[in-house]
């Protein structure tokens, strides 16, 4: 490096340190429902506590199929999401905008936060509106399959928009954090140095008077005293932690459906985690990590908790308690929130199936035999039976 680019680099760190001239990320989170907003309180807070590294200002997007008429011009005015997070307070340096083009375009962080079924569209809107430099963490827990491939939400986001995208995931029930009870979180990040076959230029480089996005920023963005978040950087492994326990949530809510008790419903959570990690192995190799399913929050942690308190273990356990379809109570309780685990189970047993690799995940299996009316759920212990 030669002398001027080293003074060069002093003065800049000088500037920085003292607060002049220097840049702040800005951060946007793309959602509103029951997860997004409680995110995006978390990361307003932390936006204004850190007003060296971050804007104060924090947005979010609102999608007009939100269900809620004004529901934009509600959260900005009271201050909280009473349609998918009623009875939070949200800090009032969050902004609700119901335009992409509007909460992206100056983001430095974009945070993906939507039900997984939205996100091709919204990437769709948002293309060739974002920085090209910008960072992105997805918080979404899903996998994007077609019959031919499995791709992690995160690749997908990156792929599409053209910046680099890590994934955020862990034992977290929205509407526990947001009241601020203690969890723990896991986020990946991992940006490639090189060129790679998404990014054949390499990706845009942050811009130098902006502060680094590594481990230790996304650390001061996510981390409060109460939802503590460890940096890992393994996207594979955290991304499907939190889309495949979806699938075992539902036999777990299946067998609480039939009260069958707790030794049965711990048998379902063993084989479901035995699955989500040979599916990891099987299809993202050594790129995934065994340990991240049973040492971090987006692993088992994640499964424990979503089996007991979670959605589609809920819907599940009713729909066997009052003969509804699922898709009925999810309908009747959930007021717009959004099932992934039903869904998901669709779409990996497509890719299973096209691969003839269903035999290989026969609790995943069951679960989508389950939901097509193809078998029922007392047939489930000799689905999973092993010889
Ligand atoms: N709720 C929870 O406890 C947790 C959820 N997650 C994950 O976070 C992701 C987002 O979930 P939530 O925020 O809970 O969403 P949600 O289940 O509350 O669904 C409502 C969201 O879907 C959006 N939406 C509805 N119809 C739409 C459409 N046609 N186009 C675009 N957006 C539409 C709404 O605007 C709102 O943002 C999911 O992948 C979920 O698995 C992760 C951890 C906890
Ligand atoms: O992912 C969750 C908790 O970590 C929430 O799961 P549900 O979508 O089943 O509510």
């Amino acid at each position: 490096m030669s002398s001027s680019t080293t003074a060069i680099r002093r003065l800049k760190l000088l500037n920085r340190t003292l607060g002049i001239g220097s840049m702040k990320h800005r951060v946007t989170v793309i959602g509103s429902g029951n997860w997004g907003s409680a995110i995006a309180k978390i990361v307003a807070e932390n936006a204004k506590g850190n007003p060296d590294v971050f804007h104060e200002e924090v947005k979010m997007f609102v999608s007009k199929h939100s269900g809620s008429r004004n529901l934009t011009s509600i959260i900005n005015t009271i201050h909280e999401n009473p349609k998918y997070l009623p009875g939070i307070a949200l800090p009032p340096n969050l902004f609700a905008t119901p335009s992409l083009p509007d909460a992206v375009s100056e983001a430095s962080i974009l945070i993906f936060n939507v039900p997984h079924q939205f996100v091709s569209n919204i990437c769709r809107q948002i293309n060739g509106s974002c920085l090209p430099y910008a960072r992105a963490i997805s918080c979404i827990k899903g996998v994007d399959v077609s019959p031919d491939g499995v791709s992690l939400f995160s690749d997908t986001i990156g792929r599409k928009l053209g910046i680099y995208c890590g994934a955020l995931s862990g034992a977290n029930i929205a509407s526990e954090v947001a009241k601020e009870k203690f969890s723990e979180t896991t986020i990946a990040y991992a940006p490639p140095e090189g060129p790679t076959e998404d990014f054949p230029k390499g990706l845009t480089p942050v811009p130098e008077e902006l502060p680094t996005v590594d481990h230790a920023l996304l650390k001061t963005l996510f981390h409060t005293s109460y939802f503590h978040v460890r940096v890992v950087s393994d996207v594979a492994g955290v991304s499907l932690g939190g889309a495949l326990k979806n699938i075992v949530a539902l036999a777990a809510g299946f067998v609480d459906g039939l009260e069958w008790g707790d030794n049965a419903k711990a048998a379902v959570m063993r084989v479901g985690l035995l699955e989500m990690r040979k599916f990891g192995k099987m299809f993202f190799g050594k790129s995934c990590k065994s340990a991240t399913f049973t040492e971090e929050s987006c692993g088992v942690a994640d499964l424990i908790t979503s089996c007991n308190g979670g959605r589609n273990h809920k819907c599940a356990m009713l729909s066997v308690r009052t003969g509804k379809s699922i898709e009925t109570v999810e309908g009747e309780e959930l007021n717009g929130q959004k099932l992934q685990g039903t869904i998901t189970a669709r779409e990996v047993n497509v890719y299973l199936k096209n691969k003839g690799l269903e035999h290989e995940f026969p609790l995943f299996t069951a679960v989508y035999r389950i939901l097509n009316g193809e078998t029922n759920v007392e047939s489930l212990p000799q689905l999973i039976e092993t010889d």
